[in-house]
């Protein structure tokens, strides 16, 4: 297969590199220009990816032409989620509208900012032309550093045409990294995309000194919340207890390799937003999500008290400490 990935930050790099030993030919279109020529001239990018050099067989380019040239039979988006629709609007039509192209791969997760969009919506939005059934996900429990370490994951490929997800079942899976097929595109991207402000949430139970009890309620009842927003937009409930929900959920929450869970940590320990952010290379998508979610569950109608902890937190200045207290003192309910 010729796979193309946009995108080359860790998430990118480390699935084309699955992808080449898989046997593929991989050509990664990134944007900035000095990771760019870091890519081609080391083949490794120690900013996103430190201690990983890349098979020498993965080529690179910032051209879209290069990328219609070579003809892509699977194209993987792997850019930011806030990044999507602008990548997307650089690309020729061209690259789109060609029969060998069999399916177009997201594994952002995230939500767009202003729009409130889920990402197939936006892919939708730019590629009116590209057949529906062609827009797929890969989401789960999936760490660049530790894919990229061949360290063994299950993840899971969402969307619409179960022939094409058995067939990219097979494209992505390996000895290290299972992939299991789901018909239920919007609660994958949900489940990936909201996980994320629950991440930030445990950094700051973390970063409090908070104990393991703490965490356990944080994770069950922020499933709940991811569950009730993905039944809105009608998810399958069961999706929320499957690898892209309560899966990567334990793991981001968990891990030491999370973005979202150490800007929690640190903001726990009393830094400021901005100033985390600043000196961040990599991106921590909950911080955008949790905005996005929070006005998408006031549109709603939704209650999700937690997600609107996270966002008084990161964006109004409440202190972490009355957050929780403000959480553990709200009328007592039914479970
Ligand atoms: N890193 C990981 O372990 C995983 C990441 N993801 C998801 O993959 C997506 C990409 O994240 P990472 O690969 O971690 O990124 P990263 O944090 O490693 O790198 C950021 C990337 O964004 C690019 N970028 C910056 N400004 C841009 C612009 N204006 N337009 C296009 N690209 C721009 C940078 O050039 C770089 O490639 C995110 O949605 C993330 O949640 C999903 C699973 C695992
Ligand atoms: O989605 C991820 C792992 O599955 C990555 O999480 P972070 O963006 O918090 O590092």
């Amino acid at each position: 297969m010729r796979i193309a990935t946009l995108g080359g930050g860790g998430w990118g790099l480390a699935l084309s590199s699955l992808l080449s030993e898989n046997g593929h030919q991989i050509l990664v279109w990134e944007y900035n220009p000095e990771y760019l020529i870091l890519l081609k001239e080391t083949h490794s990018n120690p900013h996103l990816l430190p201690n990983i050099t890349l098979p020498e067989e993965i080529c690179f380019t910032n051209d879209f032409q290069e990328i219609v040239a070579f003809s892509p039979e699977i194209i993987i988006l792997a850019t930011p989620s806030q990044f999507l629709r602008s990548t997307l609007q650089k690309t020729p039509v061209s690259l789109w509208n060609r029969p060998e192209l069999l399916a177009v791969v997201n594994v952002a997760k995230g939500i767009e900012e202003n729009t409130l969009k889920t990402l197939d919506a936006v892919i939708k939005d730019e590629l009116p032309f590209l057949e529906e059934q062609k827009i797929c996900a890969l989401s789960g429990p999936s760490h660049a550093e530790e894919v990229a370490r061949k360290i063994p994951t299950t993840v899971v490929i969402a969307g619409s045409d179960e022939d094409l997800l058995c067939y990219l079942q097979t494209v992505f899976s390996n000895s290290y990294f299972r992939v299991y097929r789901n018909l239920d595109l919007i609660g994958v991207e949900i489940g990936g995309a909201v996980k994320n402000i629950i991440a930030i949430a445990a950094g700051i139970i973390y970063g409090l000194d908070f104990g393991d009890n703490t965490i356990g309620a944080l994770l069950t009842r922020g499933i709940v919340e991811i569950q009730r927003l993905g039944i809105a937009l009608k998810a399958l409930p069961e999706t929320f207890l499957g690898l892209s929900g309560i899966g990567d959920l334990i793991t981001t929450a968990t891990s030491l390799h999370s973005r979202n869970r150490f800007v929690g940590v640190e903001i726990g320990k009393g830094r400021k937003l901005s100033d985390i952010l600043a000196q961040m290379e990599m991106v921590a998508e909950g911080v955008t999500t949790t905005r996005s979610v929070y006005l998408l569950s006031r549109k709603l109608r939704i209650e999700m008290p937690i997600v609107e902890k996270v966002y008084q937190v990161l964006y109004e200045d409440k202190e972490p400490r009355k957050a929780i207290l403000e959480l553990m003192t709200r009328e007592l309910k039914a479970e």
